[in-house]
């Protein structure tokens, strides 16, 4: 990867490609190359004619010179005029304009990427904070549902319970031998939207377009994965349109060794790609981490980089109410929602508190969070009893927890609390929502918190936007207007009744994820540390200046998240290289963060040369 962006003669090109161990399948890739004629970078590929046109990592629309043209034997097959990439990103956005609601800008931006890639990316960063919306959540919430109904054309792989023992020669199917980044999903909980089985592949497409976009993945070195292992989602299995396997899921050790299948073709085949784990129902989710994470480069985005994020969320939130970063340890934290993204956020917050020292153990760092599921709080079931509160009766059977959850038990508290009773008793300073339920958060909750810290950070973290705790308006109304406020999904800035603007912060994944992406694909980190996701959290954290901080800005905004995956990334690279784990050679006298920054791929043309040696 640090020889990628350097210019390459075609000589020098198969040297390189040998010295990284790269082979050739099937369709040979097109490469960066040096051409004396054209004294510029140009692109050489095997590719003629239509299928220039076709393919959505070479075709350039009417973009093509006449040269060219004539050079790839396409001449006559697209209209006269050469129109360069301003006229066509005036073209695309006025069509996207003109489409009336999310989900039609979704199928849009769809199309576009499968016919143009570059077009597509540059549009793409040329709007980021508005189209992130559309290509990511919510819109891609949306899209999730509605997959087999608006399905056009396929990206990415999909492998099913009917592919055992295929799996080692299917992936030698994928048209590229350069994969740095694999986002793969089981579809078992997308978003807060629970089972949609085959529809979750929108997830890996969404992520893997903020990898390039902001991460400067190559375009084509992504790979989008579903693993269909059926679905329990009764009104998919009965949809005639339903693209998917029509059975239940399998499970235990079936469901086991079918990823393991997986994981071996994928790592047969693209032994340096990153594997992102994303949105698998708890607990496989931490089952496969677990199992995968000192075996191959991999790590689980629902748990680790959103806890990369909600913490830089947390340390900013800190700085913004004037105190400092290592103030982590006075904090009293609600965690509302103890699934892999709760569990995994809150062990995020507990290493800080060990890393910086203020807290004496491990156990004192967990004293400082209270965590609720379905059932209420985790408390101590003795107590419980002793109260008698009818509410207890009334929450149904609660399934034994496991020993990530256990840590969070409070002993000294009644188990299954309300909301309304924990805030009550513990005065929470921040409270954080990971349960995929809308309106979690009430009224009474937060105006109670209200009543106790001046400025309660309130962070409803669900997606989509349907899905969040409470809405932005509801938690400046219920503080009058004193909330640090986050949310999983945008939510627009709220005028307050004395004309002041409650600023809201997006603490998504998607500020850690392209960074941690780019820093482990540059680096060529064989294995993803815990400090990377720490490290990533206090790089976030101290981007805001100290006057968006004043006004309750906590992050950069989305426009900016190319800048942010630079900074997280160089930092990630650093990190890899410090722990021992980067196995990409550094030259002499060489900038990392100059490094980083030249590997990020940059929608633009490049002259297209034909050479069917390739
Ligand atoms: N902002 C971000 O970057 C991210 C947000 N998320 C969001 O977090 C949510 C949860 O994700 P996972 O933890 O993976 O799901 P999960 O299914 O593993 O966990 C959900 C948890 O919420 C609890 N819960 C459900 N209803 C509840 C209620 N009424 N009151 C209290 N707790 C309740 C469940 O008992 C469970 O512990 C999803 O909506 C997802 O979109 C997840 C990852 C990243
Ligand atoms: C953002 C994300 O990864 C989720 O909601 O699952
Ligand atoms: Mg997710």
């Amino acid at each position: 990867m640090l020889l990628c962006r350097r210019t390459l003669t075609k000589s020098n090109w198969v040297s390189s490609a040998r010295s990284l161990g790269l082979r050739h399948y099937g369709v040979p890739p097109a490469v960066a190359a040096s051409d004396p004629r054209l004294d510029k970078t140009v692109q050489v590929t095997a590719s003629k004619g239509v299928n220039i046109i076709h393919d959505p990592l070479l075709s350039k629309g009417t973009a093509f010179s006449l040269a060219e043209r004539e050079r790839l034997s396409i001449r006559g097959l697209v209209p006269p005029r050469c129109q360069e990439m301003d006229k066509q990103l005036l073209r695309v956005k006025r069509n996207l304009d003109d489409c009336r609601t999310p989900l039609a800008k979704f199928v849009f931006l769809s199309a576009l990427q499968d016919r143009n890639e570059t077009l597509f990316y540059r549009l793409l960063i040329n709007h980021l904070e508005e189209l992130a919306g559309i290509i990511y959540t919510p819109t891609v919430g949306l899209a999730c549902l509605r997959s087999h109904s608006i399905y056009r054309r396929s990206r990415g792989m999909y492998f099913s319970t009917q592919d055992r023992g295929a799996m080692s020669a299917m992936v030698y199917n994928w048209p590229h031998d350069e994969v740095d980044v694999i986002v793969v999903t089981d579809g078992s909980r997308v978003l807060g939207l629970g089972d949609l089985g085959a529809n979750g592949m929108q997830i890996p497409i969404g992520k893997l377009s903020l990898y390039v976009a902001a991460g400067g993945i190559r375009p084509r070195a992504v790979l989008p994965v579903v693993l269909d292992v059926g679905t329990n989602n009764e009104s998919l299995l009965n949809d005639p349109l339903y693209l998917g396997m029509g059975h239940p899921r399998i499970e235990g050790e079936d469901y086991y060794s079918f990823v393991d299948e997986w994981v071996t073709a994928v790592k047969s085949r693209w032994p340096n790609a990153l594997i992102q784990f994303e949105d698998f129902k708890y607990p496989h989710a931490y089952n496969l981490l677990n199992k995968y994470r000192n075996k191959v480069t991999c790590f689980n985005d629902d748990i680790q980089s959103t806890s990369s994020i909600t913490l830089a969320g947390i340390l900013a939130g800190l700085k913004a109410r004037g105190r400092k970063q290592e103030d982590l340890n006075q904090e009293r934290i609600i965690c509302v929602g103890a699934g892999s993204a709760g569990v995994g956020v809150c062990e995020g917050i507990i290493d800080c508190m060990v890393a910086q020292g203020r807290v004496r153990s491990r156990d004192e760092a967990y004293s400082r969070i209270w965590m609720m599921d379905q059932h209420g709080l985790l408390g101590n079931p003795a107590l419980s009893a002793e109260e008698s509160d009818q509410t207890v009766a009334r929450k149904g059977e609660r399934t034994q927890l496991d020993e990530r959850q256990q840590c969070y038990v409070k002993a000294d508290l009644p188990d299954r609390l309300t909301l309304e009773e924990v805030v009550e008793r513990v005065k929470p300073t921040a409270i954080l929502g990971l349960t995929g339920i809308r309106g979690v958060f009430s009224e009474k909750a937060i105006r109670t918190m209200a009543k106790y810290e001046e400025k309660p950070i309130v962070f409803p973290l669900s997606n989509p936007d349907t899905h969040a705790e409470c809405t932005a308006e509801e938690a400046f109304s219920w503080t009058d207007g004193r909330a640090i406020f986050a949310s999983g999904s945008p939510f627009a800035d709220v005028t307050l009744p004395n004309g002041r603007i409650g600023r809201t912060n997006q603490c998504n994944n998607s500020y850690s994820f392209p960074g941690l992406g780019l820093g482990i694909t540059v680096s060529r980190a064989n294995e993803v540390t815990p400090t990377m996701f720490l490290e990533t959290a206090r790089v976030i954290a101290d981007m805001a200046s100290p006057a968006q901080l004043k006004e309750g800005t906590l992050f950069p905004g989305v426009a900016n998240l190319r800048d942010v995956a630079l900074a997280v990334g160089t930092r990630v690279c650093e990190v890899a290289y410090e722990e021992g784990v980067a196995t990409a050679k550094l030259k002499e006298g060489e900038m990392l963060s100059e490094v980083v920054k030249n590997s990020m791929f940059q929608p633009e043309y490049v002259p297209l040369v034909h050479h069917s040696y390739y």
